[in-house]
């Protein structure tokens, strides 16, 4: 029937709508004449409409997030796409829609309404949505993600509305590959997954952990222009524990307990093979907030078989790293002169453990003396190896033989660290008395309060503030409003992994980097360090503000593409010879782009050489 380029043309003009955007494209494109339209099959005589089956149809434009300008739309764009009239008669600029989308938000007192807002926001106006929280990351960061979105999280089953990402359940064992086909997009890059079982610090929450993908993966693309659709949320669902969750009547997910031990770890083997038959081996598989019990685990079983990593492990070390190579600014000690104490012994501190022992390391100490100087502490007491039950596998490194311990604040009075670091999900842990104590052991304490959401926090910034005569140095993983201390007012930073994700996931992605090493955190926080200003510091901040962190992701994404090429892992070649401009060339613009048909001046049967088009035999 048609010649190849006919049919692309045609399916050109589809993908524009049909009828006006037809009769535009005619009357500008001579190559349409040929053959005669009216001969196509999915040609309506009387309508003048092409009724293709995956046809675009103009009102797709406007029910399609990706799609949608809503009174954006131009005119013209309107009447190519035949969608004239089902808009009103004004014509918005994408600023006046983002006005509108502030004053709405601002109405919502509740910040589980103001999140509702902006899931609808994404469901109607992709461009929208990403140019909005890409463009407030201080005031919409909170709301999408860390700490709102633990309580969507919570309430998954009253708000779950329009399904986002994929669910897919142990009953889906051994079709795993046909469950990925199943999501419409081919071209994804970088898959954020979850088993639910450690939600933030609200543990358990089963299918209701979809929240967390769906955030981190909205932070990939506002704060490191990853392509939305290259980015895909899943949940496994394993079950959960939950007593609370498996009574509940609004539970989404599948009500039965956890599946563990053989079944599970086929399970997850399966998916990493699927998620790389499907979508390539350079797919970016990023675990997300797996319990103790399997994070390292799994961790440690795919690093060097995948290109993936496990974000509260690796990324929180990479911004809790950077934390300290901010903070001996203002201490003025070297990072190897410090003594480090961990409250929680569980995936997060043995990251920042690890990775701090690596700094260490490069400042010339020796492993074991740089493990020497690192203390825990967890539901059983201090990791003493003399203690009942000895110290847990996972955190050998940092057991000491010393006298077991079973009171936080002895220990802290006894060890005397110079940075507390709270990764327990105890809210509060970090009371006066041991906020004191270390005021008293130390001119300038180092704490950090990591845990989240802000109710699980060891400590407020006010009360660190407070508690140490205004002298220490403090960081916390969900945002605190600003201190007031003898007059002065001081903006604490966030040592959130959202600092660090999107510029690695966004470097991996620029380079198809098949590995990601732990050196790649190193340089991850070292360039966000590098970032943190005399005035930062000044204002109590031992990060960069968040309004700066989209220019942070993309130098720590360029740092991490030298590096992927610097040690053979990228798969990119050849290599770009300017990896900024290449790393920047890969990134989503959050501008509306063009809906018209692009229309050629030139005829493709000339250029391509292909034969003419042939006259179509009548009755086909
Ligand atoms: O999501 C966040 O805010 C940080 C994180 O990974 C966690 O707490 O599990
Ligand atoms: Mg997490």
């Amino acid at each position: 029937m048609f010649s190849n380029i006919s049919k692309s043309l045609l399916c050109c003009t589809n993908a524009i709508g049909p009828n006006r955007a037809l009769a535009y494209a005619l009357t500008k494109c001579p190559v349409f004449l040929e053959p005669p339209l009216s001969q196509c099959r999915n040609y309506h005589e009387v309508t003048g409409d092409i009724v293709c089956p995956n046809m675009v149809r103009g009102i797709d434009h406007l029910r399609d997030p990706r799609l949608n300008k809503g009174l954006a739309f131009t005119l013209e764009e309107r009447q190519a796409l035949g969608i004239h009239g089902l808009l009103a008669a004004k014509f918005k600029t994408q600023e006046e829609q983002l006005d509108i989308c502030r004053i709405s938000i601002d109405r919502y007192e509740d910040n589980l309404n103001k999140y509702l807002y902006l899931v609808e926001l994404q469901d109607r106006n992709e461009k929208l949505f990403f140019r909005l929280l890409s463009e407030n990351v201080e005031k919409y960061l909170p709301i999408v993600y860390t700490p709102t979105v633990g309580l969507a999280c919570q309430r998954f089953g009253l708000i779950y509305r329009r399904p986002r990402g994929l669910f897919i359940t142990i009953n889906d064992k051994g079709h795993v590959f046909n469950i990925l086909k199943n999501w419409p997009e081919p071209d994804v890059r970088a898959i954020v997954f979850t088993d639910g079982e450690r939600i933030l610090g609200l543990g358990d929450l089963g299918a209701y952990g979809m929240g967390i993908p769906v955030g981190k993966l909205s932070l990939y693309t506002a704060l490191a222009g990853i392509k939305p659709h290259q980015c895909l949320p899943i949940t496994l669902d394993v079950g959960t524990d939950n007593q609370d969750l498996l009574e509940d009547p609004l539970y989404i997910g599948l009500r039965q307990r956890r599946v563990r031990g053989k079944e599970y770890d086929e399970f997850i083997d399966e998916f990493m093979e699927a998620c790389v038959q499907r979508y390539g081996q350079n797919t970016l598989l990023q675990f997300e907030d797996f319990a103790l019990g399997n994070a390292g685990r799994l961790l440690a079983k795919y690093r060097n078989k995948y290109c993936t990593f496990n974000d509260d492990i690796q990324g929180t070390a990479s911004v809790a790293v950077a934390g300290l190579m901010a903070a001996i600014r203002v201490t003025k000690r070297k990072l190897s002169e410090n003594i480090y104490f961990f409250l929680g012994a569980g995936s997060a501190a043995n990251g920042i453990a690890n990775l701090t022992v690596a700094a260490m390391v490069a400042e010339g100490l020796t492993k074991e003396q740089a493990q020497d100087r690192v203390y825990m502490f967890d539901v059983d007491g201090l990791l003493s190896t003399r203690r009942e039950g000895g110290v847990p596998e996972h955190a050998k490194a940092f057991g000491k033989n010393i006298a077991p311990e079973k009171s936080f604040e002895a220990c802290i009075a006894k060890i005397k660290p110079s940075c507390l670091i709270g990764c327990s999900t105890v809210g509060g842990a970090f009371n006066e008395n041991v906020l004191r104590q270390m005021a008293q052991n130390i001119e300038r304490p180092v704490i950090f309060a990591l845990s989240n959401p802000t109710s699980k926090a060891e400590c407020t910034a006010q009360d660190a503030y407070n508690f140490t005569d205004g002298r220490c140095i403090f960081a916390s993983g969900s945002p605190f409003p600003p201190v007031q201390y003898d007059g002065k007012e001081f903006h604490t930073g966030q040592g959130n992994n959202s600092y660090i994700f999107p510029g690695i996931a966004l470097g991996v992605i620029a380079t198809a980097t098949h590995h990601i090493p732990e050196t790649m955190f190193l340089t991850a926080a070292r360039t966000l360090a590098n970032y943190v200003s005399e005035s930062d510091l000044a204002l109590g901040r031992i990060y960069p503000s968040l309004s700066e962190v989209k220019e942070v992701s993309l130098a720590i994404a360029i740092e991490v593409a030298k590096m992927a090429y610097d040690e053979g892992l990228a798969s990119v070649y050849p290599e770009p010879k300017d990896l900024s401009k290449h790393v920047s060339s890969m990134m989503y613009s959050f501008h509306y782009e063009s809906s018209m048909p692009v229309v050629w001046d030139w005829k493709p049967e000339e250029k391509f050489n292909v034969r003419p088009v042939q006259p179509v035999p009548k009755n086909i």
